[in-house]
């Protein structure tokens, strides 16, 4: 059997084929672009990659770098530091306004130019030079698609030359001391990280690291820590779609960033990254078909963030007493993820059993994985039994639970099957 997911993704930009839109012409290498080119790219949690149309055409990021360079600035200064230059507001503006905190001076975010000057400045430090910068920012970005990427030089030089906006950008955030260093060289940087190549597929895999919690899901290597992939997705379905951002985030519902060379990606935490490309923009400067495509994707897969995932209902699946070994055991199965959801409602099955000398079998066998939260309650449960009198026997063959310590000195014996298994 074929994998049917190309075939679907081939018929969603058969189906999506407009012509709405217009090239990016602001910058005169991107409007020599072919504006029917038009491709598609899904990575899912194992690296697997399915792509449709256009997908060997390779094309400058542009503004789709941003995320990943706010990533790397974010791993290499620290959340507060980045916060202190750049704030997570949307700007309601476009792209390359002068969107400013009025007191501090601040950009209002990273997704915008005037943000996104200042977080290409701060990787690396304040003392690295220009050279370092862009080395480190092209190898970071690098690794996020698990390939090497390399700057297109007749697009960058080509954006040197309209560069005066972003230019009086960087003059202006270095005027409130948000910026150090020089910013002629700041902007050169910054565009050389817009003129890296990419293709769709790099886009899915990179958008697919951002939402596997920063783990590269082709190469496995942890390219920036987890709590900054969930910083960087957050300012991303907030801002990631400049002014369309409300429309984007109620209509496709996945964390987004566009470019002005046709790119989008989409980033569904623990699901999916999405990469597009089609060279026409509709008028807040995203890809006219790339927001039609991703609209598609999204309605047809049930992507959209802020659709209810199954309640956790069914955590217990059974408890009650069972008789082996001439004696009475409590027991209670437990099933699926164990969250703060399924972790609740274990908690209070466990408080309905009445206090008493016999054994608890609490069976994890079924329990697919634990979370910080959910290993918590279930400790907390263990040592207020314990208390209770009860004489907790952990099942847990896969090691869910592991180093079981539920505080006060209490560990319950842990045995990789059922002690009443064949009762
Ligand atoms: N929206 C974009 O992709 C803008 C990026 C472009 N390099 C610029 O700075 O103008």
């Amino acid at each position: 059997m074929k994998v049917p997911v190309d075939d679907y993704l081939q018929q969603v930009l058969g189906e999506c084929a407009g012509d709405e839109g217009e090239v990016a012409d602001y910058i005169p290498e991107l409007a020599a672009a072919d504006p029917d080119r038009l491709a598609v790219a899904l990575c899912v949690a194992d690296g697997t990659v399915y792509a449709a149309g256009d997908a060997d055409v390779r094309f400058s990021i542009q503004s789709i770098s941003k995320p990943f360079v706010y990533a790397l600035a974010l791993a290499d200064r620290g959340q507060e530091a980045v916060l202190d230059r750049v704030g997570v507001e949307p700007s309601g503006d476009a792209f390359n306004e002068i969107s400013l905190e009025e007191d501090t001076g601040r950009p209002r975010n990273p997704m915008i130019n005037v943000g996104a000057i200042t977080t290409h400045a701060l990787v690396g430090g304040d003392e690295c030079s220009e050279q370092d910068r862009c080395e480190q920012v092209r190898a970071g970005l690098s690794a996020f698609a698990g390939r090497e990427l390399s700057v297109d030089e007749a697009v960058f030089a080509s954006e040197m030359e309209t560069a005066d906006r972003n230019l009086a950008l960087a003059h202006l955030v270095r005027s409130h001391d948000i910026i150090a260093g020089n910013a002629h060289e700041t902007v050169r940087g910054y565009v050389r990280q817009c003129a890296l190549l990419v293709d769709v597929r790099d886009l899915a895999v990179m958008a697919m690291t951002l939402a596997a919690a920063g783990r590269n899901p082709l190469t496995g290597e942890q390219v920036v820590p987890e709590a900054v992939c969930r910083q960087v997705l957050s300012v991303m379905a907030t801002c990631g779609m400049y002014d369309a951002a409300g429309d984007w985030l109620t209509n496709v519902g996945i964390p987004a960033k566009s470019g002005v060379a046709g790119g989008i990606i989409g980033a569904l935490p623990g699901q999916v990254g999405i990469g597009t490309f089609s060279p026409r923009l509709d008028r807040f400067g995203n890809s006219a078909r790339g927001v039609n495509v991703c609209e598609r994707l999204s309605n047809d897969m049930g992507l959209h963030l802020m659709s209810a995932p199954p309640l956790a209902v069914a955590a217990v699946r059974e408890s009650g007493t069972v008789e082996y070994e001439g004696q009475t055991w409590l027991h209670a199965e437990l099933q699926g993820p164990i969250r703060f959801a399924a972790g609740e409602s274990v908690l209070r099955a466990l408080a309905q059993l009445e206090p008493g000398p016999e054994p608890l079998a609490l069976d994890l066998s079924r329990v697919t994985s634990v979370d910080d939260v959910g290993r918590r309650m279930l400790l907390e449960g263990i040592r207020r039994l314990t208390l209770d009198g009860h004489d907790v026997v952990l099942v847990d063959p896969r090691d869910v639970l592991p180093d079981p310590d539920a505080g006060d000195g209490i560990r319950p014996q842990v045995r990789t099957s059922s002690p009443y298994a064949d009762a």
